[in-house]
């Protein structure tokens, strides 16, 4: 589903990103971990067109997408959480939701899969006609996310999705990318600082640093290996 071969990325003369190979099957759930500044959001704001590349490729379904802008990114069927919610404040929870229906042909039904997103976040049913921007961090990241479901998209995209959580909504979190995972429905890139969370949910992973991924296996593989252990407690 997920293609991505030799991407390099820089600002300026900066290189941030080198030689980025890596695959996603379709419907398999797998993680890129790295301590800070490794460069996974650089790499996320890169697939979804935001990020210029200066090297390298992405493909999506097969379909070279590298270099295309982020609309016709998001409308191939691309879809990312970023770390920041990108809500619209003023709008009701609901609303918020109902705009990431927006590929889809009007007059298409969403009620199932409203009715779905409200069982994986009970919170947004009961704020449903409240501002986002009144809903506190942790729920509007469960906004953000169920806003990305309701679009059906081919990939999914979490960015950090454990950033700013209490332990409680983490886990609450890690269940509904378990959920999404049992069903096989999605195909899914999650980019997690937080190793244990990112290497309980997925099929497989990759660990990046300094813009290069070092290792790649089984999630078993990587939390066990010495250059995991390495990045994360310098030892
Ligand atoms: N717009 C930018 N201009 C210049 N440098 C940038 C820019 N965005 C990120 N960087 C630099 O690129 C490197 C990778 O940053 P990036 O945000 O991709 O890392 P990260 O792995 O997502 O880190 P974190 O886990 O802390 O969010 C860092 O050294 C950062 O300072």
């Amino acid at each position: 589903m997920l293609d991505i071969s030799n991407l390099d990325l820089a600002y300026g003369k900066v290189r941030v990103l080198h030689d980025i190979s890596l695959e996603i099957a379709e419907h398999e759930v797998v993680t890129l971990i790295g301590p800070n500044g490794a460069g996974k959001t650089s790499l996320m704001m890169a697939l979804s067109g935001i990020n210029p590349t200066i090297g390298g490729t992405f493909s999506v379904d097969g379909v070279d997408l590298t270099g295309k802008p982020p609309h016709v990114i998001s409308r191939f069927g691309v879809a990312q959480v970023a770390q920041r919610s990108h809500l619209f404040p003023d709008m009701s929870v609901h609303e918020n939701l109902l705009l990431g229906t927006y590929r889809h042909k009007n007059g298409m039904d969403h009620s199932d899969m409203i009715d779905r997103i409200h069982t994986y976040f009970p919170i947004l049913r009961k704020r449903a006609s409240q501002k986002a921007g009144s809903l506190s961090g942790g729920e509007q990241k469960m906004l953000a996310f169920g806003r990305a479901l309701i679009s059906r998209p081919k990939l999914l995209l979490l960015d950090e999705p454990s950033s700013g959580l209490s332990p409680r909504m983490v886990d609450e979190l890690a269940d509904v990318v378990h959920a999404l995972r049992q069903d096989r429905s999605l195909t899914t890139l999650i980019v997690e600082q937080n190793a244990v969370m990112a290497l309980g949910v997925a099929d497989r992973g990759y660990l990046l640093e300094s813009g290069r991924i070092t290792v790649s296996g089984s999630t078993k593989e990587l939390a066990s290996s010495d250059e995991v252990r390495v990045a994360y407690l310098g030892m």
